[in-house]
């Protein structure tokens, strides 16, 4: 195995883990790691291409994928596809919801049926996904669930379609939690802040050397944070580590939802030792997941 995992190498032999957007991004870089410590992954999306040239990466570093490609939006699909993967490899043991996406666009840009896209997707997706996962596996033997939302504390100006669906995919996170703790079922957000993955480069060349630069400089961690680092709060959660852990949301955005404009992060706040620091720790994280 390539990935270099901080976890133990046989945390989830034998186990079933789905991660839904598994073809690219945050989502590739889970199912990669989740595979290093043994796990039998399903891959979800919409992009066949994609779906198979993860799951061939993750056999040729001697992994266990299979993947199904569905659109987590409509109803049927997702049961008939949970029915399938539940046929096919038996109980589901963890199931990271992770597809979705938004344009950016103001408010007063968005009409309806993009904004039914972005809540649809981000909201409406995951939580038929788990509905599915916890009636046709969970409910009878127990899981985990893993959701990930966004920095969307305070509004999400420029993606407010997305920031109303995952605010509400948080207090799903909460009301599952109570529902099916009882079921021994474990559900639990991971909010990512800036993430350099593959996804982030699909909103053009405006928002890549505008918004990005602007945003990295109110990242207390002075950086954009990378797919591994999003991937390991993620096998955390799934993880026995966490078994006491749940309806707990955790930020994972290099302190910048904590970055309050009043006296807000100045130049002279980012120490040099900081950008040694950054520059130390980089290079291991880079080597956990070669970026395509
Ligand atoms: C502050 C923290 C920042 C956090 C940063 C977050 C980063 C990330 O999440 S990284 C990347 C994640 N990946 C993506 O975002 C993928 C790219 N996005 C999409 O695929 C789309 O946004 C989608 C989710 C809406 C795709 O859904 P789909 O059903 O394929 O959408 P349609 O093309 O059919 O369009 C439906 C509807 O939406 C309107 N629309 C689509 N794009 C735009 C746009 N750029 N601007 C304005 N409107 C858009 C489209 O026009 C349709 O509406 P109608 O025209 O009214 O029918
Ligand atoms: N990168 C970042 O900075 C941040 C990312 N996030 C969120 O993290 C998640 C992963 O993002 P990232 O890896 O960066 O971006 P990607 O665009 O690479 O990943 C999104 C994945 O979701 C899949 N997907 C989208 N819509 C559907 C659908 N309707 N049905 C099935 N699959 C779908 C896509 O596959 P396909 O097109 O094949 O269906 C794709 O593999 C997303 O929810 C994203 O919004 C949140 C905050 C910040």
């Amino acid at each position: 195995m390539s990935y270099r995992s901080a976890f133990r190498a046989d945390l989830f032999a034998g186990q079933t883990h789905i991660v839904t957007g598994g073809g690219s991004g945050i989502g590739r870089c889970c199912a990669h790691e989740l595979a290093a410590l043994g796990a039998n992954v399903i891959l979800i999306g919409r992009n066949i291409e994609r779906l198979e040239s993860t799951q061939a990466e993750i056999i040729a570093d001697g992994g266990k994928a299979s993947y199904y490609s569905v659109d987590i939006r409509q109803e049927a699909d997702v049961r008939d596809t949970v029915a399938k993967i539940v046929a096919d490899h038996g109980q589901i043991h963890g199931l990271v919801n992770n597809a979705g996406g938004q344009f950016p666009a103001p408010l007063l840009k968005i009409s309806k049926n993009g904004w039914d896209a972005v809540v649809s997707s981000n909201l409406t997706g995951g939580f038929l996904m788990a509905r599915e996962v916890m009636n046709q596996s969970m409910r009878e033997k127990g899981g985990s669930i893993v959701n990930i939302i966004a920095d969307m504390w305070r509004g999400m100006p420029s993606m407010g379609h997305s920031g109303a669906a995952r605010a509400g995919m948080l207090s799903f996170t909460e009301t599952a939690a109570v529902e099916w703790a009882s079921y021994g079922v474990r559900v639990n957000a991971v909010a990512p802040g800036f993430i350099a993955s593959s996804g982030m480069d699909s909103y053009g060349d405006e928002f890549a050397n505008h918004v990005i630069p602007q945003m990295r400089g109110t990242i207390p961690s002075s950086r954009m944070g990378d797919e591994d680092e999003i991937s390991s709060v993620i096998t955390f959660l799934l993880s026995p580590a966490a078994s006491y852990t749940t309806g707990a949301c955790i930020c994972v955005d290099g302190g910048s939802s904590l970055n309050t404009k009043l006296f807000g992060l100045k130049e002279h706040d980012r120490m040099p030792e900081q950008k040694a620091f950054h520059r130390a720790v980089k290079p291991m994280a880079v080597q956990r997941m070669m970026k395509k």
